[in-house]
């Protein structure tokens, strides 16, 4: 016989235990589904272990930059200690105080893969060979997030490369590293191994990095890459593989002829969905692609709006904390609030922590232009302001507003420059709260912060 709930949830990383937390919060009986580790890639895999193996690198960074400090700085970053520091802060891949915390918020946890097996009904299957069956009641949520997309270079896969998981997990720093891609896990990954020691070269098919951001973000940031001795190549490709027995050296073919050596390949050419194995034809969706949504994060073309899906797995946003505002807004839908994730189109923030970091919300001036917005935008550099001069000498960066002439409010936003991802925030707040120029123009930033740059851009705008 099948167990009642009245809500099922499959995937317990950021989305699938904020949705799951926030409906049993509100009194309704909740089982979360895991195959692996409760707290899901980002705990494990991906956010946290990369910011760990980032941090010491900016650090240094900054020191760099901090006149009487920089000239205390001898020797190499101590890679074990960071290495060791990372596993501490991944609770050493064991998920047991985040067992702990849902049991404390009222989640049955129940261990297997899930897979839906009908309306409304899911199997558990667990790695011994045991099945449950699960009923919900009133809703099942899928946040089975999404998995490293391996394109089909010759012999790449039998290469056995690196994906976020190696990429992220490794208790060796590699002699020399090849890293396919060029947008955040490629350049987070490529700084942070860089830093540790390793010869890294980035090869990126596209003419810039970070593609989806304003252009000056690719620029410095590749720079930035450079200055660090991280080889960027831009507009090329890898054509083929070739790593015999799959260890050992790795030789990587360009299409530039040009041939790499190295001793890891790491692949960050996107993501795909979880959602090949997960019965979705028992419903009438296909598996293999994203779980389209509306804005109340309801599985589009499913009968009774009894089937969600949050984070990764409906590709809106491939990020964490947009997965976990997503999941509060299911988790209250559910609930019977009124509630719709709204901020997905309008107001997404995104920080890149490589040094220079790269922060961007809402639209670049590209996209605003093509959803046809009467645009102005206005640019400043960082070093305008005496708060980056006082963060250290020679530090720089840019920020751009991106500006809907007709309401008089900013739309878009982008910083590059130390430390920036902090900055963000006020124009995340901007920009959902939809405030006027001419109120934040009354919004005085402190002196001597870097946040100044405020107060210049809109100046600069004509207040
Ligand atoms: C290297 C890297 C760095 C990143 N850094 C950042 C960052 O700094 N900031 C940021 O916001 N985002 C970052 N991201 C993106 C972020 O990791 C994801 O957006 C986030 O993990 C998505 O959360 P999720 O809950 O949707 O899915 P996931 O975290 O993927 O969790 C899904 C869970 O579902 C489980 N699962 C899957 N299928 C089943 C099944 N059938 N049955 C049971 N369980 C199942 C999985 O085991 C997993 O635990 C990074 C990604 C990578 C790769
Ligand atoms: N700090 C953060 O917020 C952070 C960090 C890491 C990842 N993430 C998120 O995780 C997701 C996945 O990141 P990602 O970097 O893997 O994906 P991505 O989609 O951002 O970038 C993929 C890159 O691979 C390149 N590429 C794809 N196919 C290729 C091919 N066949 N040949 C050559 N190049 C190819 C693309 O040009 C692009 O540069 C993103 O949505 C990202 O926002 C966020």
């Amino acid at each position: 016989m099948a167990e009642a709930f009245d809500v099922v949830v499959i995937g317990a990383g950021p989305a699938g235990e904020v949705a799951g937390a926030r409906a049993a919060q509100a009194g309704l009986s909740v089982a979360l589904v895991e195959r692996e580790l409760l707290g899901g890639e980002c705990s494990y895999w991906a956010c946290v272990p990369s910011k760990v193996l980032l941090r010491p690198g900016e650090a240094r960074w900054l020191a760099e930059h901090a006149t009487g400090v920089r000239e205390t700085l001898k020797g190499a970053i101590d890679a074990r200690a960071v290495l060791a520091y990372r596993d501490s802060m991944v609770s050493n891949y064991q998920d047991d105080s985040q067992v702990k915390w849902a049991e404390d918020a009222k989640l049955k946890v129940v261990r297997g893969t899930g897979r839906l097996t009908g309306p409304r009904k899911v199997r558990v299957e667990g790695k011994d060979g045991s099945a449950r069956e699960l009923e919900a009641r009133k809703a099942v949520v899928l946040a089975t997030g999404s998995q490293p997309r391996i394109p089909d270079v010759s012999g790449l896969k039998e290469a056995n490369p690196w994906d976020n998981r190696q990429g992220t997990a490794s208790k060796e720093v590699p002699k020399r590293l090849v890293v396919l891609g060029g947008g955040a896990v490629a350049v987070e990954l490529a700084q942070a191994w860089r830093v540790l020691g390793s010869e890294v070269t980035l090869v990126q098919r596209g003419k810039g990095l970070l593609s989806r951001m304003e252009p000056f973000v690719g620029e410095q940031v590749a720079q930035g890459l450079r200055d660090a001795g991280v080889r960027v190549l831009l507009g090329v490709t890898a054509t083929r593989v070739h790593r015999p027995g799959g260890k050992g050296e790795v030789t990587v073919t360009l299409s530039n002829d040009e041939e790499v050596r190295a001793d890891e390949i790491l692949v960050a050419m996107g993501r795909v969905p979880r959602t090949d194995a997960l019965g979705l034809e028992t419903v009438g969706l296909q598996g293999g692609k994203p779980v389209e949504v509306d804005d109340q994060l309801r599985a589009k073309g499913v009968e009774g709006g009894w089937l969600y899906a949050c984070g990764d797995v409906n590709g809106r946003n491939l990020l964490t904390h947009m997965g976990k505002y997503q999941a509060r807004q299911v988790g209250d839908i559910i609930a019977g609030k009124q509630a719709r994730a709204w901020a997905d189109a309008k107001a997404t923030p995104q920080v890149v922590f490589t040094h220079p970091q790269a922060a961007g919300v809402g639209l670049t001036e590209a996209k605003a232009r093509e959803a046809g917005l009467p645009v102005r935008t206005v640019e400043k550099a960082l070093e305008e302001v005496t708060g980056t001069s006082l963060l250290g000498k020679g530090l720089s960066g840019t920020v751009k507003l991106v500006v809907d002439e007709k309401r008089r409010i900013i739309v878009g936003a982008t910083f590059t420059g130390p430390e920036v991802g902090e900055m963000l925030h006020a124009a995340t707040i901007a920009i959902a709260g939809e405030v006027s120029l001419d109120t934040l123009w009354h919004a005085v930033p402190a002196f001597p912060t870097v946040s100044e740059v405020w107060l210049k851009l809109l100046e600069d705008y004509g207040l």
